[in-house]
Order: structure tokens, then sequence, then C-alpha cells
């Protein structure tokens, strides 16, 4: 194991290697989020606990956290600041947005740290390159396992550290080699990428994928996240913003199934191919504008 602390800029955001028994006991006690709606609030359950939750977040813990959406892909990207030190990470951007979020993190006051994907996606060109390209300072990050070249290559136990916030890295690969799951460090929020979906999972048709990799990956490393656990995929096609745990350990249609069913329903989902397969995949192994 890489022992290196990988120190981007002093006294700021970094990614480091995990030392796994030290760090996890940097990992605070489990907190619940804060689930009560209060009288005045008319909004349907959903709604009202994801407000409550995140106004907690940054009552609390001084979290800011947004989820943005990329209407094209149907992805969702994540930005994820201390509001003490406006240091901030930003999960899965997407090229055509990239206007959007560096007009919200100026507005915010933040100073983008790390443009962190999930795994090398096949159906958009991320915004990760051109994100370097806008934004002093900024570094790339991606699993060493997904082929890509990034300022940051991750692997399982690493953790990307942001203020006095993290997101530790779980790999979980099936739908692609690289995929990876970022969970915050009070394991309150994980960022699953393709690997869980809500009701559903990425496909593993292409790009290295294979299903019974897919469901170990989930059971081992996702499953095992505390129940109330927030699940924010990279993608919905559905219009859902956020699961948990609970939630797909008990309704997810095809992870709920023994290992044989799911391979059986992985192998006859019969989707078309992503219409930017081949030209979002040669440019997400270079992390969009990387080099340019
Ligand atoms: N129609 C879209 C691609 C839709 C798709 O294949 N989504 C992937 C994740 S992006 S590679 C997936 O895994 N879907 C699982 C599912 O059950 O839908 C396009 O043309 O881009």
């Amino acid at each position: 194991m890489n022992s290196v602390t990988i120190r981007l800029q002093p006294a700021l955001a970094c990614a480091w290697r995990r030392q796994t028994t030290r760090n996890s006991r940097r990992i605070r006690a489990l907190q619940l989020p804060c689930y009560g709606a209060s009288s005045t609030d008319l909004l349907p359950p959903v709604q009202t606990n994801l407000r409550h939750y995140c106004s907690g977040m940054e009552q609390e813990k001084g979290l800011l956290f947004r989820q943005l959406f990329e209407s094209v892909s149907s992805t969702y990207s994540y930005l994820l600041a201390d509001l003490e030190t406006k240091d901030a990470v930003l999960i899965d951007p997407v090229l055509e947005t990239v206007d959007r979020d560096i007009k919200l993190i100026d507005e915010l006051g933040l100073s983008l740290k790390v443009a962190v994907n999930t795994h090398c996606h096949a159906d958009h060109i991320t915004g990760t390159g051109l994100l370097k390209k806008r934004l002093i300072g900024v570094k790339s990050a991606i699993s060493k396992h997904s082929g890509a070249t990034a300022d940051i290559l991750l692997t399982d136990g690493d953790s990307i550290i942001f203020g006095k916030h993290c997101l530790n890295v779980r790999e979980t690969p099936g739908h692609t080699d690289g995929c990876m799951t970022l969970v915050t460090g009070d394991q309150s929020m994980a960022f699953t990428g393709d690997a869980v979906l809500i009701r559903g999972c990425g496909r593993t048709d292409f790009q290295q994928g294979c299903s019974k990799r897919l469901y170990e990956s989930v059971h081992e490393k996702i499953f095992t996240l505390p129940g109330h656990c927030l699940i924010y995929p990279a993608h919905d096609y559905k219009g859902q913003t956020v699961s948990t745990v609970d939630e797909e350990r008990k309704y997810n249609p095809r992870l709920t199934k023994s290992l044989e069913e799911f391979v059986d329903i992985m192998k006859n989902l019969n989707l078309s191919k992503p219409a930017k397969i081949d030209i979002a995949v040669p440019a997400n192994l270079v992390c969009g504008l990387h080099d340019v």
C-alpha cells in the first residue's frame, strides 16, 4: 500500500492513500440524518426528509451539498464543500454543464479542489478536463483501475479530503472495472455511480462489465453500509433523486434476487448502446479535455 500523502495545496484539500486501520478510526460515529418533518412542512415525504437532511448537514456539520442534473444523459453531478474552508469536490461533472457548475461554485464562494469521476462513463463526456482548464488548481481523480489518466488515481480505502470532510473510496467494479462508490466520512451518503441506481443498477454488457462482479460489489461494499445511508446514483431515468441502503436492500428489483437470477436478468436487459459511447469512452480515458 502506498502511504504517500498527496497534498494538493498546503492545509487544503488533498487526496491521500488511506492507511486502513488508522483512518478507519477517523470515521466518526454514525449519525442518523434529521428525518423529522416540521408541522409546517407540506412537501411530500422524500423531499421533506431530504430538505431537512441537507439543512441539518449545513447547520450541524458544516457540509454544503448540491445535487445537479444534466437532462440529455440524465446524469447527476454532486457538489460537496466544507462551509468553513470553502474547499469543494465535484463528483461526475458533465461537459455540457460546466458553465452552470462554475457559476454555482463562484456564487457560493467555493474553491474547487477535486473533480472526481466514479468511473469512465460511456454515455457522456466528463466535464473534468474543461474544469481543469477553466479553474486554477483543480485536480482530476478517477479509479486506478479505470484505465484513464488523471492527476489522482484512487484505489480502495483512499480518501478525498476537503476541509474537515472526506469521501472514502470503495471499489465497486462490475459495470466497469474502475467503478467506485464514494462514501462520506460519517457514512450518511454514498455516491454509487452506476453500481446502484435507484431500483436498478448499471448495465454489464460492455466496458469490462461483469454481472457477478457487480452483484458481489454491491452486496459487499454498498449493502453493508448503514441502512439510513442515502444513495445518490450517477443517473436516474425516472425522475427519482435519492434512495437509501435500506430501500434498495428491500425493493431493488434486480439486486434483491439471488446471484443466478441477477445474472439472468442482466443478460436479458436488451438495452440499446448509449448513443455517445464511441466518442465518450475515448474522451473520458483522458478525463475529457484533460490534456488540452
Ligand atoms: N440511452 C442512454 C443510455 C442508457 C444506459 O445504457 N444507461 C446505463 C448507464 S450510462 S452507461 C445503464 O447502465 N443503464 C442501466 C439501465 O437499467 O438502464 C444513452 O443513449 O446514452
